[in-house]
């Protein structure tokens, strides 16, 4: 997650337009929604938006928004392979076989139901996490008719929200509970459902894979190494099947912060309008992500592959 997090701020705010475990970077996020605020691009690339951010803002920005996602990240995770894997079981088709054919399909099934379960928590807690990436803490980036207080000048009380709780507080607030709160949630199934699918199908034909190539029989034998490949693989397939999307959520779900004047009437508005600037928008921030879904995917499938490996060891011994 913290690990990531950087990777995200950048995604969102890189040109065109947002590092945790959970989902997206700084740098994403940043890349992203670039340009939204003022018409101006502040980001030349992906190294640029990361060291800009690092220059003016301290590093400490680069981890911002970071306790939203990290407060439902287990909890997202464990839903997530907790409703894949019981599937799986339901359909009898566990990858602890070599067969590909019959068992990749529920595979791809089972992730895109666990998808669409964990949008309920998902959507608004990157909802918070993106708001509070775009926000910059300098004040010549913030418009005049943010500037709560004219009189503390030189303070730098440019902020719209100061951390997660005040986040949902004030969204909610001005913004209520379904337009505001479940602000971009329809966008967020949009992306998650295809997403999930790819995230477990990719996963579990490169296991499969392995296990023919290596005849082995069950899933637990396979090396960690060739885990964390498969897993990394799982993530980077996923996020580029549904970046397109993911650029339209974060440009949405920021769409109206702080000013209450909204430029999008709708997520398909959004994509609308973001297609005017020319299919490379639909990638801004794509690098930040890559370089973060490898290595947070990796880490995710090898712990939840060995938690799984070491329970059922303990089952079998214990009966
Ligand atoms: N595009 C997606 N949301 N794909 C699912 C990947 C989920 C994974 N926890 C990640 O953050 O990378």
């Amino acid at each position: 997650m913290a690990v990531g997090q950087p990777f995200d701020t950048v995604k969102v705010g890189l040109r065109g337009s947002h590092v945790y475990m959970h989902n997206t970077s700084s740098s994403q996020a940043r890349l992203q929604t670039d340009g939204l605020l003022d018409g101006k691009k502040t980001y030349r690339g992906a190294y640029h938006c990361f060291s800009h951010i690092v220059k003016h803002e301290g590093p400490r920005a680069l981890f911002k928004g970071m306790a939203a996602p990290l407060l439902g990240m287990a909890a997202l995770n464990s839903l997530v392979f907790g409703v894949h894997g019981n599937l799986m079981i339901v359909f009898q088709a566990r990858a602890d076989g070599p067969d590909t054919t019959p068992g990749l399909k529920y595979s791809f099934i089972s992730g895109c139901v666990a998808g669409f379960v964990q949008t309920v928590i998902s959507s608004t807690t990157e909802l918070i996490k993106l708001r509070l990436q775009f926000q910059k803490d300098r004040t010549d980036l913030i418009p005049r008719s943010l500037h709560h207080h004219h009189h503390s000048k030189g303070h730098t009380e440019t902020r719209v929200y100061s951390g997660p709780w005040d986040a949902a507080r004030k969204i909610y607030q001005r913004e209520g509970l379904l337009r505001g709160i479940g602000r971009g949630y329809w966008v967020t199934c949009l992306r998650d459902v295809p997403a999930f699918g790819f995230y477990f199908g990719t996963y579990d034909y490169m296991c499969r894979w392995r296990l023919r190539q290596k005849g082995l029989g069950h899933i637990d034998e396979l090396s960690p190494g060739f885990i964390c490949v498969a897993g990394g693989m799982g993530g980077t397939i996923s996020w580029i099947s549904s970046y397109p999307v993911d650029v339209v959520k974060s440009r949405y779900q920021i769409d109206g912060m702080g000013s209450g004047t909204y430029r999008y009437s709708s997520g398909v508005d959004c994509f609308r309008q973001t297609s005017r600037e020319g299919w490379r928008a639909f990638f801004a921030g794509l690098s930040p992500t890559l370089c973060r879904a490898f290595p947070v995917n990796a880490v995710t499938f090898v712990t939840v592959a060995v938690i799984l490996r070491e329970w059922r060891k303990f089952r079998s011994n214990g009966s």
